[in-house]
């Protein structure tokens, strides 16, 4: 008989593709296309194991560099093996250590770790040689069967207005919520219709609207006006960190009964740092704050919990990992403060992974965000969990609970290697709308 977990006997990894919507923040307008990349391992005894985090070239090449510190490795090992890709991985000269203090959308793959798609590949091994679901595996196991979720509104501009670019339309589907999300949808009139169509499809009662695009007054009647529509909801609103102090406070204030809590409401200024900054805020506003920009590794949270400048930390697996999302989220609720977790772009497989990290955070998280609602449809699972009034379902199946499907994989490769480029850049779709656009971490998009 043989002793030990299975050994890792293959490493794939293929960067993949999907459609987005002309989506707007505060570092400019989503491209047509989103990327990602995915960590696909095959074991001794026969499972597979899969993995997705950030896209882009950069994120690809640091995996691709890992492979054989995992080819021939056991799989209960995992952390020795992600121990040994710590040693040997180096910082990029680029990376100067900021994270992302003001929304610079060219350094978050700094901020995101590619190795997490590598623990969330062994994870799912491991839960399969072991019989158990990966929630099980984290922290003090599973917490929860289902997970809230909220609906991640975002401001849409007009993809006519950026021809050339041919971003998807779905004008004729039969869903309606489908048929709405690549249409133009800029004032508090359609944010709200937004929030009701995805309350219909996917039982939604928390929003967050994603700020930084119009002017702050201009926003604010947007949050008041979901408000109205769902006075039951919770509702937030994430500008990362475009307002000024004075202008935070202003804004934020007469909206204590309104927002549930405001996150990341400010960033640097007057040589204070963010987290600097946010501690004032939090003087004067009584909301609670919510971070995935101020505190993105364990650094800089020492500094963010030693100011008292959030309330909520937004621990990303792909920022902090499986095994340190879990940690925060214990650390959190033993300091009574709360988890949850911010999102990009993602497929269904990363929705897979934030569904068993959320279900093995103990206490009372948050409602989780996801981008999945935009790319929804273009699965590249044959099991995606579903979104059934409000909570995302968590799979009871061992590992990830969740089967690939490679067909649909090598056709979200072959629209990748399609692209001119695989990098995040929010400012080439915005200089349609407005030319010679640049990125100021202190101003709208849409204000110039
Ligand atoms: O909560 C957040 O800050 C985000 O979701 C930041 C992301 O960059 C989001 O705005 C996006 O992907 O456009
Ligand atoms: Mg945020």
């Amino acid at each position: 008989m043989n002793k030990g977990t299975p050994t890792v006997t293959e490493m794939q990894v293929i960067p993949v593709a999907g459609y987005d919507s002309m989506l707007m923040t505060l570092s400019g307008c989503h491209a047509p296309y989103f990327t990602r990349n995915l960590v696909i391992l095959k074991d001794s005894a026969g499972h597979t194991g899969i993995g997705e985090i950030h896209g882009g070239d950069y994120t690809c090449d640091a995996l691709k560099s890992c492979i054989p510190l995992v080819v021939g490795q056991q799989v209960g090992k995992y952390r020795a093996i992600l121990d040994s890709i710590h040693k040997a991985s180096k910082r990029a000269k680029e990376d100067d250590g900021e994270g992302i203090q003001s929304l610079d959308i060219s350094k978050l793959k700094f901020v995101v770790k590619a190795e997490w798609a590598i623990e969330c590949a062994l994870l799912d091994l491991l839960g399969q040689y072991l019989d158990l679901p990966m929630c099980e595996l984290l922290g003090d196991g599973k917490q929860r069967d289902q997970v809230e979720t909220l609906g991640y509104l975002f401001y849409v501009s007009d993809k006519n207005k950026a021809k050339e670019l041919n971003y998807l339309d779905e004008s004729d589907s039969s869903d309606p919520w489908f048929k709405l999300r690549r249409q133009e949808m800029l004032t508090p009139e359609r944010i709200v219709e937004q929030a009701q169509v995805l309350h219909e499809k996917y039982g939604f009662r928390n929003f967050k609207l994603k700020g930084g695009v119009l002017k702050g007054s201009e926003e604010m009647e947007a949050i008041r006006a979901l408000k109205k529509a769902f006075p039951n909801g919770r509702i937030n609103i994430d500008p990362n960190g475009a307002w000024s102090l004075a202008e935070a406070i202003e804004l934020c204030k007469p909206m204590e009964g309104v927002l549930t809590y405001i996150e990341d409401p400010c960033g640097p200024e007057s040589g204070f740092s963010s987290r600097e900054i946010m501690a004032e805020f939090k003087n004067k506003v009584n909301l609670p704050v919510a971070t995935n920009m101020i505190a993105t590794d364990w650094r800089q949270f020492y500094h963010a919990a030693a100011l008292k400048s959030v309330d909520i930390v937004l621990a990303d697996p792909h920022f902090w990992g499986f095994g340190g999302s879990v940690r925060m989220a214990q650390i959190l609720n033993d300091w009574g403060l709360t988890w949850g977790s911010h999102s990009n772009n993602h497929f269904d497989i990363t929705l897979t992974a934030f569904a068993h990290v959320a279900a093995a955070a103990p206490g009372n998280p948050t409602a989780l965000d996801t981008h999945w609602i935009w790319q929804d449809g273009q699965n590249l699972l044959n099991d995606t969990p579903q979104i059934v009034d409000g909570y995302l379902q968590v799979p009871k199946k061992p590992g990830l609970g969740v089967t690939i499907n490679m067909d649909r994989v090598m056709e979200a490769n072959k629209l990748y290697n399609s692209l001119p480029t695989h990098d995040r850049d929010d400012a080439m779709a915005m200089q349609y709308l407005i030319p010679n656009w640049k990125f100021d971490s202190k101003k709208p998009a849409l204000v110039r």
